[in-house]
């Protein structure tokens, strides 16, 4: 008789809490050991004109950021207006729907796979309405690729009435390595177990096992997901980075928006990264998949306001022999959820044909 398995166990790295801490106001990249670590590393990046006043401001600034990453304080709860997503959970999104026959078709290549979405034109839109299809990977970057979906259901009427309602980054680390205002993590919304772990389990590893096998695409074990906002008066860019994640998809939600396109460039551990940035704009109701390590960040928006879906996903199998953002042997600190993603055992492999 089959037993269920225990659920596992994630971790984080401790690295989480002294690498890669982003302070937006600057766009670095800070290491954080101690306060004579911090001066003596970044004093005169931060003091460039060589006065204290300056320094004891950036001070008061920096120190909370840090200290916000390093403790994980507690979610307040947010404002939401759940029961309004209730109707489109109890069905899945067309996207998920569609993609899971994926693994059953004999393509076992990025071009095929592309073709039979996009109603056998090949690369580019899909003929059929909600089916996704997926466009060309560009030659320079490495693959990036769209895939419509109906994810403007996702209209968020769970969005904070106001983005005081809602501290900035105090419902999380946004990322190691990004930062931002206006962020909602889906786990705190109890969308994980309901929504986003089938997505990544029935879309998401499949598809991904047959775009990016070599990131650990068919062992994608765990994710973070969450929304983010840009508008006037709040964010309205994000600086350049490198998700803590093997693979990530990120969904332009809506509203009505100019501006604010995702450029690309290199990977992190190959600099120089971003000498020739690929842009690629936002269309609303399409997701664009992408390595984790590969360098990139938001332009500025112009007009409206931006929401996008943001799914961070990860393999445990990968990042348990190399932690993305400090680039060592992960030192493992047992976490809540689905921590960072790693493990103190590898998943086993997941035959992806075998999934339905
Ligand atoms: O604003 C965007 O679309 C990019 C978001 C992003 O790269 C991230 O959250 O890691
Ligand atoms: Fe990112």
């Amino acid at each position: 008789m089959a037993t269920a398995a225990a659920p596992r166990r994630f971790c984080r790295c401790a690295c989480f809490c002294s690498e890669n801490l982003y302070v937006a106001r600057y766009g670095l990249h800070l290491r954080f050991r101690d306060e004579r670590q911090l001066r003596r590393d970044y004093g005169p990046v931060s003091d460039p004109a060589g006065s204290r006043q300056k320094w004891a401001e950036d001070e008061r600034r920096i120190v909370p950021e840090i200290a916000c990453a390093d403790t994980r304080t507690p979610p307040p709860t947010p404002c939401l207006g759940f029961p309004i997503l209730k109707p489109w959970l109890a069905s899945p999104p067309s996207c998920a729907a569609a993609a899971v026959s994926a693994p059953r078709t004999s393509s076992s290549s990025w071009r095929s796979l592309s073709r039979k979405w996009s109603g056998g034109s090949g690369w580019g839109r899909s003929r059929l309405p909600g089916k996704p299809s997926l466009r060309a990977p560009t030659a320079q970057h490495g693959p990036t690729s769209t895939v419509p979906c109906r994810m403007q259901l996702w209209r968020l009427s769970f969005w904070p009435q106001s983005s005081t309602a809602h501290p900035r980054v105090q419902t999380s680390r946004v990322s190691s390595s990004a930062w931002r205002q206006c962020q909602v993590l889906l786990h705190e919304l109890g969308l994980d177990e309901p929504l986003v772990t089938p997505l990544r389990e029935r879309f998401l590893r499949p598809l991904m096992g047959l775009l990016y096998p070599d990131c650990g695409g068919a062992r994608l074990d765990s994710h973070r997901a969450f929304v983010v906002k840009y508008a006037p008066g709040q964010d309205r860019e994000l600086g350049c980075h490198y998700d803590n994640a093997e693979l990530t998809l990120n969904v332009a939600l809506g509203k009505a928006f100019t501006g604010g396109a995702l450029y690309f460039g290199g990977f992190f551990q190959a600099p120089p990264a971003l000498t020739q940035p690929l842009e690629v704009e936002h269309m609303v109701g399409r997701g664009v998949l992408h390595r984790g390590g590969q360098l990139h960040g938001a332009r500025a928006l112009n007009t409206g306001e931006r929401w996008n879906l943001v799914i961070w996903l990860r393999a445990s199998a990968v990042r348990n022999r190399l932690c993305p953002m400090c680039c060592r042997k992960p030192d493992l600190v047992d976490d809540e959820g689905f921590g960072d993603g790693f493990t103190r055992e590898d998943a086993p492999t997941v035959d992806v044909c075998a999934l339905t």
